[in-house]
């Protein structure tokens, strides 16, 4: 894409807050007054809900929302079974479920002319799409805009790019999405991914890499502040919705859709993206993941990395996550006679982390570490922590107030193992000597 496009993105407006009752309109008077389905819509718009929660769930998780369109979604042709690419869905059946600890580099560089759907690469997951349970992880590596329009039926997308900024237009919008922030999709919103060139990142022009997972369980939302209080953490006011802008394109235009683990195609007759006003709490937004107010420990011992908790999606047992989303971003170490480096630790949970940039305080980092685009899986009760070279440096260390500046990583952690594609379990791109940063820790009891 042209500079113009990135200008246009980092001059678009946004609604801010999360789980909000936002209200847009393209047009002026297109949003009906008083009502939701007016006998006639304004401006002949179709009016039409999408929901994204039971009618009948709580009215503080109930998410839903109402579009008003130039054509309503129900006027499509019939959708047909395509390729799923190196896309995979729960459950997850093609290798056993792995004790080990897990490391993989970056993926390669796309085939040229590779969008965003096409880029799509399934890690590995848990539970079943079907039953809306469970949640995979997926990697992209993407150098062409999208010309086709994508929704998932499966469950929620949140993007976090690590290269390269996306243009992400969806049926709410536009949204703007960085290597820094982290972007969600909404089950069943429909999205189309430009990439826009030449990213602050200083990544090759157009291409574009990152993580995603998808969350087929309940939405994700704000975790709980307990104690903490009133404010911290992720701040409700700093996620950012898009106001309504609508495509009114006529000619053919294919919509791909995730359906229970498959990809489904059609052609329709116009674009999809038109919606020229919306209301509701069912929207796209994003978020930028250095906004995250830290908390930690001001006195001693490393505190459980469940207080960096960015998004949580519950399951049916109070305080255990279908996925937790959780990013540690700069912050001070203050802690006094304290080994300051996540512990050695074995986890009924299981991880997946990231790295959008820079080091992470447990692992060493460079070629064969765990490096921006690469990413590890500790799975239940793997044992893991800090590598040999971190104990040893932490264990010396002067333990002076330290600034942790350069790097961004995150975890999807979840209460389900992960279970590898065939695909990850076979990549070029796995590590094969990971266990070897925990050799050579020595013995040094001394009874
Ligand atoms: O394994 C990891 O690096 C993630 C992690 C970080 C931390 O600060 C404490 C526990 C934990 O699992
Ligand atoms: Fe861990």
């Amino acid at each position: 894409m042209d500079g113009d496009a990135r200008k246009r993105a980092e001059g678009l407006t946004y609604l801010h807050g999360f789980g909000n009752e936002h209200s847009s309109e393209a047009v002026p008077g297109a949003l009906p007054e008083g009502r939701n389905a007016p006998q006639r819509a304004p401006l002949g718009l179709y009016a039409e809900q999408l929901s994204g929660t039971a009618f009948t769930e709580p009215r503080a998780h109930n998410r839903r929302s109402w579009l008003y369109r130039i054509r309503p979604s129900a006027a499509h042709p019939a959708f047909r079974r395509t390729g799923n690419g190196a896309l995979r869905s729960a459950p997850f059946t093609e290798t056993v479920p792995d004790p080990n600890r897990l490391r993989w580099d970056p993926l390669p560089e796309p085939a040229p002319g590779t969008d965003f759907l096409a880029g799509l690469w399934t890690l590995g997951g848990n539970g079943d799409a079907t039953q809306r349970t469970g949640m995979a992880v997926h990697l992209y590596h993407a150098n062409a805009s999208m010309e086709r329009v994508f929704s998932d039926a499966d469950g929620e997308l949140l993007l976090v790019p690590e290269r390269g900024a996306l243009l992400l237009h969806t049926e709410f919008g536009a949204l703007l999405a960085e290597p820094g922030h982290m972007a969600l999709i909404p089950r069943g919103v429909r999205f189309r991914v430009e990439l826009l060139e030449g990213g602050t990142d200083g990544g090759p022009a157009g291409a574009a890499r990152g993580y995603v997972c998808e969350n087929y369980g309940a939405p994700f939302r704000l975790p709980d502040l307990g104690p903490i209080g009133a404010n911290g953490l992720a701040g409700a006011r700093d996620f950012r919705a898009p106001v309504a802008a609508y495509e009114d394109v006529e000619g053919p235009v294919e919509v791909v859709n995730k359906f229970c683990g498959n990809l489904w195609a059609a052609e329709y007759g116009h674009s999809p993206l038109d919606v020229v006003a919306w209301h509701g709490n069912h929207v796209p937004y994003v978020y930028d993941l250095r906004r995250f107010n830290v908390i930690g420990s001001i006195s001693y011992d490393h505190p459980d990395p469940s207080i960096f908790t960015v998004l949580t999606s519950p399951s049916d047992t109070p305080g255990l996550a279908g996925v937790d989303f959780v990013a540690f971003v700069p912050r001070w170490l203050v802690g006094e006679d304290t080994f300051r480096p996540p512990y050695f630790h074995r986890n009924v949970m299981s991880e997946y982390m990231g790295l959008v940039e820079g080091a992470y305080d447990a692992k060493s980092g460079g070629k064969g570490g765990f490096v921006p685009g690469g990413g590890s899986l500790h799975n239940m009760m793997s044992a893991h922590g800090p590598d040999r070279e971190t104990f040893d440096r932490a264990s010396a260390a002067e333990l002076k107030p330290q600034k942790i500046d350069d790097g961004l990583a995150f975890m999807f952690e979840t209460r389900w193992p992960v279970t590898l594609t065939e695909r990850a379990a076979n990549a070029d791109h796995l590590q094969t000597r990971y266990d070897e940063v925990w050799q050579g820790l020595q013995r040094h009891f001394r009874p």
